[in-house]
């Protein structure tokens, strides 16, 4: 994994406050492929991504983090499906259909938090990604949230009209 360029810094012209690379402000996180199937990404939230007590992770938070990781790895599927390098050729582009995030359990905000997400279904533009967002420290793993993502492609065109709108 190590070797591996994350999806975010190949996709280009990505401003979004979770995973944009060009987004000072944002959260910028990093995902890989972790196997042929699932993706991985790992976060260290800071202490202004708090929830109402000081020492848990904002849902909001949360939320951004699934729905990032989880577009974010069903565009570097759409260009793997194509057997393009990402960023590479043809553009693609997807966004958020859907958001379905359950909270499990508090995530504590001093501890990182792992994502893992796999694409379970494609048909036409539609992906749908699940999604586990877990809380890891040395000794443990717990299971903060899950999450199914509709993920919608959409065409080139669109990062031109969006553009206008600054
Ligand atoms: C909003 C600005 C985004 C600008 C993007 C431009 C360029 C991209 C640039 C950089 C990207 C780089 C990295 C990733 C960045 C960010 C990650 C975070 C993502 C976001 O933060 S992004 C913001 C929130 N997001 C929206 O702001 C979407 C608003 N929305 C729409 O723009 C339309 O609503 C759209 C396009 C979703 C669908 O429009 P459409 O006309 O293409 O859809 P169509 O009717 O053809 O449906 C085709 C099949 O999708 C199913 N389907 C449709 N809509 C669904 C829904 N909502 N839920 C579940 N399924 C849905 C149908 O049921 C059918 O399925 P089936 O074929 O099975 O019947």
């Amino acid at each position: 994994m190590e070797t591996q360029v994350a999806f975010q810094d190949q996709i280009p012209h990505n401003h979004c406050f979770g995973c944009g690379p060009n987004n000072a402000q944002g959260l910028q996180i990093k995902s890989y492929w972790q196997d042929d199937c699932t993706s991985i990404c790992n976060f260290s939230a800071l202490p202004h991504h708090s929830a109402g007590p000081k020492g848990y992770l904002n849902g909001g938070i949360i939320s951004t983090l699934i729905d990032c990781h989880a577009i974010c790895t069903s565009i570097a599927d759409c260009y793997r499906e194509n057997n393009q390098h990402i960023g590479e050729g043809p553009v693609h582009w997807c966004v958020t259909g859907e958001l379905n995030v359950r909270y499990l359990a508090p995530a504590p905000i001093a501890t990182p938090v792992q994502l893992i997400a796999k694409v379970t279904e494609t048909s036409g533009k539609k992906r749908i990604i699940e999604c586990k967002l877990y809380s890891v420290d040395q000794h443990d793993r717990t299971l903060c949230a899950t999450a199914s993502v509709v993920a919608i492609k959409v065409p080139e065109s669109w990062l031109e009209s969006s553009s206008r709108i600054e």
